[in-house]
């Protein structure tokens, strides 16, 4: 059986239906099951530059290009399956394509030429020698660029970092960003990213810390006694090569990647970086990993969740995420990445258990034997008989309504109460109104006085009286009460429930959910793996991790590459977020920088509409040009601040003949382009996104800020200030803002200013 490398998808290969890419996976199982079968035409091309290279017959019209590698150790070849084209285009192709290994860092390197490119039939070009004449043209004839201007040389790029020196010479040449984009273009995997991290400003060590580059210069298993075929072999290895090639050991595995879309490049070809937290044995406990919008954290979540249960068939692991919703995304990546991993039912069962955070608290509390001492610590009774009803969501509203109340009018809203409920009491087993008026309030904005507290818990106990009666619990108090029906089961000998938690969205978590995932696992080896954005918490109170028992000390890391949009859409996301100050999970600063994308696009549209009216019509003419140029409408999303406004867009675009559907708890299937609130959108992402009614009455919404006191409300514009960031950054591709009346304050420096 041959063995079969998948390499990430060539710029150049042409988007392959469905029928064709069935072919595909025909052809390459019948590769690895004999290569030698005569139906595959394996053929070497007469002046190809690179003898390894092969074309292989698909069909009568799509051949693949393959590049066979031999181990003289071994039988059988390694094929590297580059990809399918038109016939013609793949013989034109393979000619000019070639594999090399680096020779100062040992990556392996694969090259395809462009259909329409000049001639590219060439090797590596050699390394000039010291002042010789890339040197000097850069020195004497070419205005130092961009990188050059940050004090990168060529011997930099060249030398200590192996990177192509035509593609050094012209990057560093480079004039603006732009012009560096388009050096990149042409630049290998992992030359590309590495040249965008350099523009970030990140030193030469640091880069190749974070790629593991070795000096292939003086490695001694690469030297000359190792022929170029197992040297390429050997190649394979390097964190930095698995950016473009992936050894695939399991035929599951790679049908479903040739099957898939777009190959499905999340779960085949990791980062160095995203690989290394990913895929590391050991963390000495909880590990933060915080990273900008679209870097992949939820992409590293998911394989760290595959690897441990990899690791340990009876670890007993959870992956969880702020919401149902995103859970159920969770569990249908972690099944894409890997149909065999073993899911348990319950939490505590070997496997991994995906549930959202509060359907977490839930389950863990039906499998109590504890419940009543449980309720009696924290809710000060011991009668709960049910714990499937759920408290209504008015009820502060509605005692605030009936009760009077000594409480200054500005707190005595159903947002302050509620956020004081779950940070300060439940999240202290607060059940005595002695115990609230000595218990700290750390992080909390508002300061109380003792009369104002004594007021704030005669609305608690009336609160905590009239679910009694009612027989129901708040979400909050069903994962306090599951927090402490764990903490008295290890306190009473009976172990932790879990082993791992990995944990997505986490910025959005407060004090009773880390409660609930303090008290699931005991402090210790990979015990937290936290996915966390800061700049996107969209609910509720900022917390500190630290507080909460968690201490991540050192272990936490950073992505930066964007995956998900261009360079365009991001640089506008990140506009929104500055001039705002930000704390993550440990009290730190949260910061943009060296946030980057590889991918370009157009510049996202800001369209000022004359009225309502005018709004809905642009909006629904957008969508229709976006159809009309091809765009499958499911790929299409408009994005409202408020349920009202999501549903007048969807009526407007439903009258104005565009195919257009609310999305709101459930997932839909079907050709309609996407309507939905700004907070349905965390998360998601589409090719084509608006976000509509973007004024300064809605974005950030005056209502919102006024429901909450003096005190809280920088606190809230904050997340106002997020929710637009999530919202803009789900665009891939495309990214059009639209509003009448008044622009929003939130929307950064204008990039293009229309009508
Ligand atoms: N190594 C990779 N190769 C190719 N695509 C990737 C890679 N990592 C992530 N992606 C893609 O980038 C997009 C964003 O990834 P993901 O959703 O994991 O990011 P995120 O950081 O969790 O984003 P957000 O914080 O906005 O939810 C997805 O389409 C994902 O498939």
């Amino acid at each position: 059986m041959a063995n079969l490398v998948l390499a990430s998808n060539s710029k150049s290969m042409p988007k392959l239906d469905g029928s064709i890419r069935a072919k595909v996976w025909a052809f390459i199982e019948k590769l690895s099951a004999d290569h030698t079968a005569p139906g595959l035409h394996i053929e070497p091309l007469k002046s190809a530059v690179d003898k390894r290279v092969r074309t292989g017959r698909v069909d009568l019209q799509y051949r693949a290009i393959l590049f066979k590698v031999n181990d003289k150790l071994g039988d059988d070849p390694t094929f590297i399956y580059m990809g399918t084209w038109p016939h013609d285009d793949a013989n034109k192709l393979a000619e000019r394509s070639y594999l090399q290994v680096n020779p100062i860092n040992g990556v392996l390197e694969a090259v395809i030429g462009k259909l329409d490119g000049n001639d590219d039939r060439k090797k590596r070009v050699v390394l000039p020698d010291h002042d010789g004449g890339l040197d000097r043209a850069l020195t004497t004839e070419t205005a130092p660029g961009y990188l050059a201007g940050l004090g990168f040389t060529l011997d930099d790029f060249t030398e200590r970092l192996g990177i192509d020196p035509q593609i050094a010479a012209d990057a560093l040449a480079a004039a603006d960003e732009n012009a560096l984009m388009d050096v990149i273009a042409r630049a290998v995997t992992w030359q590309a990213d590495a040249l965008l991290e350099l523009a970030t400003g990140i030193g030469i060590d640091e880069l190749r810390a974070k790629y593991a580059l070795i000096d292939a210069t003086t490695d001694e298993e690469l030297d000359e006694e190792l022929d170029e075929d197992r040297r390429i072999l050997k190649a394979l290895d390097q964190p930095a090569s698995k950016m473009q090639f992936r050894l695939i050991e399991d035929n599951e595995e790679l049908r479903q990647a040739i099957e898939s879309d777009d190959f499905a490049a999340w779960r085949v070809f990791l980062h160095p970086e995203q690989r290394k937290y990913a895929e590391k044995k050991t963390y000495n406990g909880a590990f933060r990993l915080s990273g900008g919008a679209g870097t992949g954290k939820t992409v590293v979540a998911v394989h760290r969740a595959r690897n441990l249960a990899r690791e340990n068939p009876d670890a007993r692991i959870i992956l969880t995420t702020y919401n149902k919703t995103l859970a159920e995304a969770l569990h249908g990546d972690l099944l894409v990445l890997d149909s065999k991993v073993p899911i348990a039912a319950r939490p505590g069962d070997p496997g991994v258990y995906v549930g959202g955070i509060d359907a977490l608290g839930y389950a863990v509390l039906r499998q109590a034997d504890n419940l009543t001492e449980a309720a009696q610590s924290v809710l000060g009774y011991a009668g709960v008989d049910s714990i499937s009803s759920r408290t209504r969501s008015s009820l502060w509203r509605d005692l605030l309504a009936e009760a009077s109340t000594d409480l200054h009018p500005k707190l005595a809203t159903p947002t302050f109460l509620e956020n004081e409920y779950v940070a300060v009491v439940l999240a202290n087993r607060v059940t005595t109104l002695e115990q609230y008026v000595k218990v700290a309030r750390a992080g909390r904005g508002v300061r109380l006085s003792r009369p104002q507290r004594i007021a704030v818990w005669k609305l608690v106990d009336t609160y905590r009286r009239q679910s009694r009666m009612d027989g129901t619990l708040s979400y909050a108090e069903v994962l306090a009460l599951a927090a402490e029906s764990l903490r008295l089961r290890t306190e009473a000998g009976g172990g932790h429930l879990v082993d791992h938690i990995v944990v997505d969205e986490a910025q959005d978590l407060h004090a009773t959910h880390w409660a609930l995932l303090r008290d699931l696992v005991a402090e210790g080896a990979n015990d937290l793996f936290i996915a966390e954005d800061s700049h996107q918490r969209i609910y509720g109170q900022p917390v500190v991790l630290g507080r909460l028992g968690i201490k991540i000390v050192g272990r936490s890391k950073r992505l930066t590459l964007n995956y998900r949009t261009t360079a365009e859409n991001l640089h506008f996301a990140v506009s929104i977020l500055q001039g705002a100050e930000y704390r993550d999970l440990e009290q730190g600063d949260e910061s943009t920088a060296g946030y980057r994308s590889a991918r370009r696009g157009p510049v996202p549209q800001l369209v000022e509409c004359a009225s309502v009216a005018d709004e809905l019509d642009t909006v629904a003419a957008q969508a229709q040009a976006w159809i009309g140029d091809g765009v499958t409408p499911s790929s299409i999303a408009v994005l409202a601040r408020s349920e009202a406004t999501r549903d007048q867009f969807v009526r407007a675009l439903g009258e104005r003949g565009v195919p257009a559907r609310a999305l709101e708890n459930k997932p839909l299937n079907g050709e309609h382009v996407r309507v939905l609130t700004m907070h349905r959108s965390k998360g998601m992402e589409f090719s084509r996104v608006v976000l509509a009614g973007i004024d300064d009455t809605h974005v950030p919404s005056s209502v919102t800020l006024k429901s909450v006191p003096e005190e809280e409300r920088t606190e809230a514009l904050l997340r106002e200030r997020s929710l637009l960031y999530v919202a803009a950054s789900r665009a891939r591709d495309e990214l059009v803002v639209t509003w009448s009346g008044t622009k929003s304050g939130l929307l950064g420096s204008p990039i293009t200013d229309q009508g």
